[in-house]
């Protein structure tokens, strides 16, 4: 993997910005007011107002390095003070400096995070009020990882309380603190790596001399900090003035920039894919619409998905009789990957096999033309139409599709596959893929839940989005049963007549999952698992692809939004109902959650519910023609 650039900054004074910008950082964090601010503060009246900064107590003005500069506001700032007038005060001097921060056009900057929990909503009510009074600055909240209490996640409830209040504005932002000492769980490192992370900062302190005498960050930093920089943060290094005991001039930059290079390889997907990452898109309808070129393109760069198939395709004809001659239709062929794939298994298993290609896209089909002609030498039979209207007068011994989505069914494979089915060889005939399963677990994602909130779109949350997840947290990761089926389809469907009006195609789930955190519910994630033959699979879901499809990336998960965040006590279970619902015209997917608190005893009370998300498929629908 290419590795990320590092935004590496540390604490300066302003008149030594030009020289940490020389050093090699990437931005600097400079205090705007002087002592002088704090001095006349204190010396004030109840009654008087603080009102214009003197020359004194400024410690920044605009200058050419403004956009490497983030702005500190005052430390000695408590907006959650119990003394009231210092709160008030408080509020008074962090509006003063964001506007002048504003004013100086810098970007960001970073202030106290709250103390005192019981005074959590006086302290949300100043930062709405301060980031409603601005208009393009950041505000970066610096809350350390830890409480050091008893109770793990307090910072990250204060946190929520404050994001929640301030309607989760997209410029209220965190700066999250790693105190030297911190041994945080992975469930809370996880929990954080969910929300807006502009900035990690870190003291200089922080920092330990290896054998060389070079600053290097103990064991335990470094692996929250290979976590967090998949979310490409700022690395800010507060406290320089006390680097002293690590050498003459340790130099911070080029040891963070080691880290970031040394960081082993992302993901193949991210390779590909990775300006994909929280960017919500809304599903396919191959059904419905004919898909374009770089579509299809994009399909086919997913190597492991094409081996699969060939790998099954190979595996199928191996176990039919040598001398036969197998018939293979490919249908919804697209521009012929799959029919390559088939031709290559009949190579390879020394089978003679007869090749069709069925495809609705006309255009799409064209390139199946041009192909015959120039990569097939005409050998494979090009079919054009819809695989629910074809009507060959000989049976076809296997059935090669791929109609999945992002939670298999979504894009209609079940009600192509029934229409077409009646083509297999009644005997021996098969479909490849012989069934998938989709699954689901319950999330936390501020970033994707918000993404939907801005469409401002009355049918937002009533449609499911694919998306590659990044900035979420699943909420029952604790639980055995985590990912959890809802339902599934087998091809050829032989149990079943098939009903009039797709009635055999609706399903319903219901599933339930143990938090054992606290959290907020944004929704859920879905997979899903394919079977293409025997023990030949395709699989989305994060505990088993690496095992059945390593590095496939053709399939992001599925976002199922809710439309109101639901708060998560700890020990607490949560509840889905999902349908997939049709009318012989449209197919669609209705869902609601439910939540209760585990009592010791085992009892359960009911803390709140969803309406039905997308009921009647009022918000969204995928068309069966
Ligand atoms: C997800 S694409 C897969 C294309 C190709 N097989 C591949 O793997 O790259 C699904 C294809 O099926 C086609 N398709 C969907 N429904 C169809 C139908 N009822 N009849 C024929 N083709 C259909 C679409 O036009 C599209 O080309």
């Amino acid at each position: 993997m290419a590795s990320k650039v590092p935004t590496v900054g540390i604490c300066s004074s302003k008149e030594a910005i030009y020289l940490s910008l020389q050093e090699g950082y990437d931005f600097v964090g400079v205090r705007l007011s002087t002592d002088a601010l704090k001095q006349r503060v204190e010396s004030l009246e109840p009654f008087e107002n603080v009102q214009e900064f003197l020359d004194s107590e400024i410690d920044y003005h605009p200058e050419e390095h403004v956009n490497k500069v983030v702005g500190l506001t005052s430390e000695w700032i408590e907006l959650d003070s119990n003394n009231a007038l210092i709160a008030q005060r408080s509020e008074e001097i962090l509006m003063k400096e964001v506007s002048f921060a504003s004013y100086c056009g810098l970007a960001s900057v970073v202030c106290n995070g709250p103390k005192i929990a019981d005074n959590i909503m006086q302290y949300a009510r100043s930062c709405s009020m301060i980031l409603d009074s601005s208009f393009n600055i950041n505000l970066l909240l610096q809350f350390p990882i830890e409480s050091g209490n008893e109770d793990l996640f307090e910072n990250w409830k204060m946190w929520n309380l404050v994001r929640t209040a301030c309607k989760y504005n997209p410029r209220l932002q965190l700066a999250l603190e790693l105190p030297p000492s911190c041994s945080p769980p992975i469930e809370l490192v996880n929990r954080w790596y969910a929300e807006p992370i502009d900035m990690i900062t870190l003291s200089c302190m922080a920092f330990v001399p290896n054998p060389t005498g070079y600053p290097v960050l103990s064991r335990k930093l470094r692996a929250i900090f290979s976590l967090y920089i998949r979310k490409n943060p700022k690395v800010f290094l507060r406290d320089s003035d006390f680097p002293d005991k690590i050498g003459e001039s340790p130099d911070y930059s080029i040891y963070m920039k080691h880290l970031f290079d040394t960081q082993p390889p992302a993901p193949l997907v991210e390779e590909f894919a990775g300006g994909y990452k929280d960017y919500l898109q809304i599903p396919l309808q191959p059904l419905s619409h004919n898909l374009e070129n770089i579509t299809y393109e994009i399909f086919e760069r997913d190597p492991v998905k094409y081996a699969q198939y060939e790998q099954a395709i190979f595996s199928a004809l191996n176990d039919r009789d040598e001398a036969s001659v197998t018939r293979i239709a490919v249908v919804g062929a697209g521009r012929g990957p799959l029919v390559d794939c088939a031709l290559r298994a009949a190579i390879s298993s020394a089978r003679t096999v007869d090749m069709i290609a069925l495809e609705k896209n006309p255009n799409a089909f064209a390139m199946l033309l041009l192909r015959n002609r120039q990569d097939w030498a005409g050998k494979v039979s090009l079919v054009f139409g819809d695989m629910r209207e074809w009507n060959p007068d000989y049976k076809i011994d296997i059935l090669v599709s791929e109609l999945l989505g992002s939670m298999a069914d979504n894009e209609l494979s079940p009600e192509c596959l029934d229409g077409v089915q009646r083509v297999l060889n009644p005997h021996n005939g098969i479909s490849i893929p012989s069934s998938y399963t989709s699954y689901i677990t319950p999330i936390m994602s501020p970033k994707l839940w918000s993404e939907v909130r801005n469409m401002n779109d009355a049918s937002a949350f009533a449609r499911q989005y694919v998306v590659l997840m990044n900035s979420v947290d699943f909420l029952a990761p604790n639980d055995e049963f985590r990912f959890q089926p809802l339902w599934s389809f087998h091809h050829p469907n032989n149990e079943t007549k098939l009903f009039t009006k797709n009635q055999h195609n609706r399903r319903s789930a219901a599933a339930s999952f143990q938090a054992t955190n606290p959290g907020i519910l944004h929704g859920f994630a879905g997979y899903f698992e394919a079977i293409l033959y025997k023990n030949i699979s395709l699989s989305t879901l994060p505990t088993t692809m690496e095992e059945k499809s390593p590095d496939m990336f053709s399939w992001f998960p599925m976002y199922i939004p809710i439309e109101k965040p639901m708060y998560i006590p700890e020990n607490s279970q949560l509840q889905v109902h999902l349908w997939r619902m049709t009318d012989g015209v449209r197919v669609w997917f209705e869902w609601s959650a439910n939540t209760y608190l585990i009592l010791r005893n085992g009892s359960q009370i009911h803390l709140s519910s969803t309406e039905i998300h997308n009921a009647s498929g009022r918000g969204f629908s995928c068309l069966m023609n």
